[in-house]
């Protein structure tokens, strides 16, 4: 990593289900879609390289079975990569690929330096345990002990995402989905990770409520300054956002740039079917 402003440094990311076979590992052009006509292997992420600058919003878009999941967990660790370099400018000023450290040093990395708030509410939440303790068991694996602070830091991100006090010590089961998607913001950002990974986080949610979450995220990183990456299938999501964006296919970027420019003048043929499509 160089430049003084870059938090993360994605470099020649790829992920294979499947162990390829010598014909698609050396020519990926013969792939159908992104599968290998020989073998099977499925090549969700190919060659991905990217940087996310200090409080930015990187959008990245594209059709479902496109490779924007598998991408975002292996940036959480959720998932191996098969190749590639990984650089946080919080982990040793980027100068090590955080794909090679330890598994211990990964689960720090995930506990005090990302933030990831997914999809779906039950992969990010404790859903019968209390939104307090939710958020006090990141602060825990964060090494947080006083009680006390850990109360009162829970009671202000909990306040940050419009979740009344009076309900602090309810289990999310019994909230709504956009008040469950509001409190797996409030946990991710409670360790002030400098990073917040947001994968399609109001999919399924209605229209109205969508707005709302969208409005938090926005005034969250006004507020904060924290990076974010946003993952979505929907440009409409990811116009409201995004400074940057990347448009994915077939595990493939075929498109990045500004936001802005790639809506006013999309290259590859398929961004200009999404951009029109919600013209
Ligand atoms: N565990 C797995 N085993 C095999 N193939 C997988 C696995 N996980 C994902 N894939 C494949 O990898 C490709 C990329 O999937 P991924 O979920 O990353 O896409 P996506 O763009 O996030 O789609 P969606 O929006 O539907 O979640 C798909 O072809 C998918 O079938």
């Amino acid at each position: 990593m160089s430049t003084n402003d870059i938090v993360m440094s994605i470099r020649d990311v790829s992920k294979r289900f499947g162990e390829g076979c010598e014909a698609c590992r050396e020519d990926t052009s013969i792939l159908n879609g992104n599968i290998c006509p020989d073998c099977g292997t499925v090549h969700a992420v190919r060659d991905i390289s990217f940087d996310l600058h200090e409080g930015e919003i990187l959008g990245i878009v594209g059709e479902s079975g496109s490779g924007k999941s598998t991408l975002m967990k292996m940036m959480y660790f959720d998932q191996e990569n098969t190749s590639g370099d990984y650089y946080l400018r919080s982990y040793e000023n980027g100068a090590e690929n955080v794909f090679d450290v330890s598994s211990q040093k990964k689960r720090e990395i995930r506990n005090e330096q990302l933030g990831m708030v997914y999809q779906n509410p039950l992969h990010g939440l404790k859903i019968n345990f209390s939104s307090m303790t939710n958020i006090a068991e990141k602060l825990i694996a964060g090494g947080s002990r006083n009680v006390g602070e850990m109360t009162a830091r829970g009671d202000m991100f909990l306040e940050k995402v419009n979740i009344p006090l009076s309900r602090k010590f309810e289990a999310p089961k019994n909230f709504s989905g956009g008040m469950q998607q509001r409190v797996q913001i409030a946990k991710a950002l409670s360790n002030y990770p400098p990073i917040l990974l947001l994968d399609e986080v109001t999919t399924g949610l209605d229209l109205s409520v969508q707005a709302d979450v969208l409005e938090l995220i926005k005034e969250i990183q006004r507020e904060m300054g924290v990076s974010m990456i946003v993952v979505s299938h929907d440009l409409a999501i990811i116009r409201m956002l995004c400074d940057r964006t990347m448009v994915l296919l077939n595990g493939e970027v075929i498109e990045s740039g500004i936001t802005d420019q790639i809506l006013e003048d999309p290259q590859h043929e398929y961004t200009q079917q999404l951009v029109y499509s919600i013209l």
